[in-house]
């Protein structure tokens, strides 16, 4: 449960030799009873850990096909509370960790302690919060500790050295290295100095460190996962189930998996 079972799962596929895979979906883009059979697809398709998206009216850190996806949810009613009473309906049927990825005004919304303790019961892992930044932590990191749920840091391009470290020190489950500067989204390619920036932080940080942002073809994969341990995916992976085109799905989940390409 938590903390414990995304660290698990990394170390699986890790002390195997492959890669990690994060594929990012929305949760309730093609409705929200679709969930379980898409989390079971990603599952059975490969993946390490799903980061689960919830649509949010002014999500600041997406990207057009991440805000689309996000926008039908919301038409088709999708909010935080659903999405958990949806996760907790399925958790017995699940082995994959799920990460949600949310902004804060939910969370806030829901109230922070309540908000907690339905992850927990809804056998969530850990979260992502993009908007909030590190001197602002306290108001959540006790009460997800009380329930062991880990709290995923972003590393940005921009972050200073310090900050850096201090992000590195302080991620659980994992780290998330931001590969690009600006919002989600497909790329055509990523800065030159990529692959140290990446060897640095993967000197610093105790967890595994994941590239996302841009990541968008099994080359990407595995240019990137020369300098890190594996991988997020979300504009690609949305847009492919989107299209219900589940082979482009399958193919970038395998690019990570150096075992079974062998
Ligand atoms: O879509 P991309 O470029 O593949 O990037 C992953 C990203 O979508 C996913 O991790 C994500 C969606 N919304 C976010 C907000 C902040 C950080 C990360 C995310």
């Amino acid at each position: 449960m938590g903390k414990a079972n995304i660290e698990q799962a990394f170390k699986s596929v890790l002390e195997r030799g492959d890669k990690a895979f994060v594929p990012y979906i929305m949760a309730g883009d093609g409705g929200l009873e679709q969930l379980d059979e898409q989390l079971a697809f990603l599952e059975e398709a490969g993946a390490t850990v799903v980061e689960l998206g919830i649509a949010f009216s002014d999500p600041v850190a997406d990207g057009p096909v991440i805000q689309e996806a996000g926008l039908r949810a919301l038409e088709n009613g999708v909010s935080l509370t659903a999405v958990l009473e949806k996760l907790a309906e399925g958790k017995a049927k699940r082995t994959i960790p799920i990460v949600l990825m949310t902004y804060m005004n939910p969370i806030h919304a829901y109230g922070v302690d309540n908000f907690a303790v339905a992850c927990r019961e809804a056998g969530v892992d850990g979260l992502i919060i993009p908007d909030l930044p590190l001197e602002e932590e306290d108001i959540i990191v006790p009460t997800l500790q009380e329930e062991e749920i880990a709290l995923i840091r972003l590393a940005a391009l921009t972050s200073t050295e310090e900050r850096l470290r201090e992000i590195s020190k302080r991620t659980e489950g994992f780290l998330y290295a931001v590969t690009v500067t600006g919002t989600t989204g497909v790329r055509s390619s990523f800065q030159e100095n990529l692959g140290a920036h990446l060897t640095v932080l993967q000197e610093q940080s105790n967890v595994p460190v994941l590239a996302g942002f841009g990541v968008s073809s099994p080359e990407h994969v595995h240019s990137l996962t020369e300098h890190c341990d594996g991988v997020v995916v979300g504009s690609k992976i949305v847009d492919s189930l989107y299209k219900n085109d589940r082979e482009t799905i399958r193919a970038l989940i395998t690019s990570a998996s150096i075992s079974k390409q062998k």
